[in-house]
């Protein structure tokens, strides 16, 4: 187990529930741009550090539009990124708007086409406030769920999962990131937590079925298990979508608490990561010095 980077202070974030993501990527792409200018204008509590976007702002949320919609990114893990080289108008778009609102930018995520293997992804970028891609996530567990009568959904019918885990380094400390389904697999943030993260950040998109359900619950379990802080991003409800969001964007504290959420329309809610109360928690219920990995070394087993 990692020990916490250190601190200097609380992380101010912002989430913003976007609405409007229509059919026509510009426009979705300007209000986007928009709507983080308006999260880094701040709250009463000042500018905010961090801004998340929900997932696949870009494009409406559905299988048959992540061909249409996908941008061929060129990213290499452990490569330098050049953004003004960039094919994708999302990628460059996020990176400017970084930089103008001189925080950190977690851009939701995009259908990603990778031109060179012909495979889409779903795929979440992050920007540090001066512009730069720092870190880029492929959904790793895709959305396929069927429930009778409710909904079906199989992101595999078009997509590919990724095949890493994804974390990255800011001045506040270490952050994991992962996208919507990726919450449901608790092995994702116990590592995150494991290797020094305070934070599990998910732009997500849950539905009327499970979302009611399972979104809270989930965000509360996984801050909980690991003592961390969750963030979860969704865009608003819209009912003449083919897809209804849940909405409900909320950020949960190290001792499971709902400490900023919202409902379902458009909105932008704030909160504080405070590494402080993620060291308060574990002290007070010490459960990640008290695992029994001599018992149960490997949990794939
Ligand atoms: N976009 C998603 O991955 C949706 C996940 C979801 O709704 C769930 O129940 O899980």
């Amino acid at each position: 187990m990692s020990s916490l980077a250190p601190a200097s202070r609380a992380v101010r974030v912002a989430l913003v529930q976007l609405g409007n993501v229509t059919a026509d990527k510009s426009y979705n792409l300007q209000h986007a741009r928009d709507m983080v200018l308006k999260a880094a204008s701040g709250s009463a509590a000042g500018k905010p550090d961090l801004i998340v976007l929900p997932e696949c702002f870009n494009s409406p949320y559905g299988v048959s539009y992540f061909p249409t919609y996908a941008e061929d990114i060129g990213y290499t893990p452990g490569e330098p990124y050049d953004v003004e080289k960039s094919e994708s108008q999302s990628i460059k778009m996020l990176s400017s708007v970084a930089k103008e609102a001189g925080t950190w930018l977690i851009g939701g995520s995009v259908p990603e086409h990778d031109v060179a293997t012909k495979k889409y992804y779903n795929t979440a970028t992050v920007y540090s406030p001066n512009g730069e891609l720092v870190a880029y996530h492929r959904k790793l567990h895709l959305f396929d769920i069927d429930i009778p009568g409710k909904i079906r959904f199989k992101e595999s019918e078009v997509l590919t999962g990724g095949n890493a885990l994804t974390h990255f380094d800011t001045e506040f400390g270490r952050f994991g990131l992962g996208i919507c389904y990726d919450i449901r697999f608790p092995e994702m943030a116990m590592i995150a937590a494991r290797n020094g993260c305070i934070a599990m950040i998910y732009p997500g998109a849950f539905n009327m079925t499970t979302g009611p359900l399972h979104w809270e619950l989930l965000a509360r379990a996984r801050a909980t298990d690991n003592q961390i802080y969750v963030a979860v991003c969704s865009p608003a409800r819209d009912l003449t979508a083919t897809y209804h969001a849940w909405g409900h964007s909320s950020l949960v504290d190290p001792m499971g608490l709902v400490i900023s959420t919202t409902e379902v329309r458009e909105d932008i809610i704030y909160g504080e990561i405070d590494p402080k109360k993620v060291e308060e928690a574990r002290s007070a219920i010490p459960v990640t010095v008290q695992r029994r990995f001599d018992v149960y070394k490997n949990v794939a087993e």
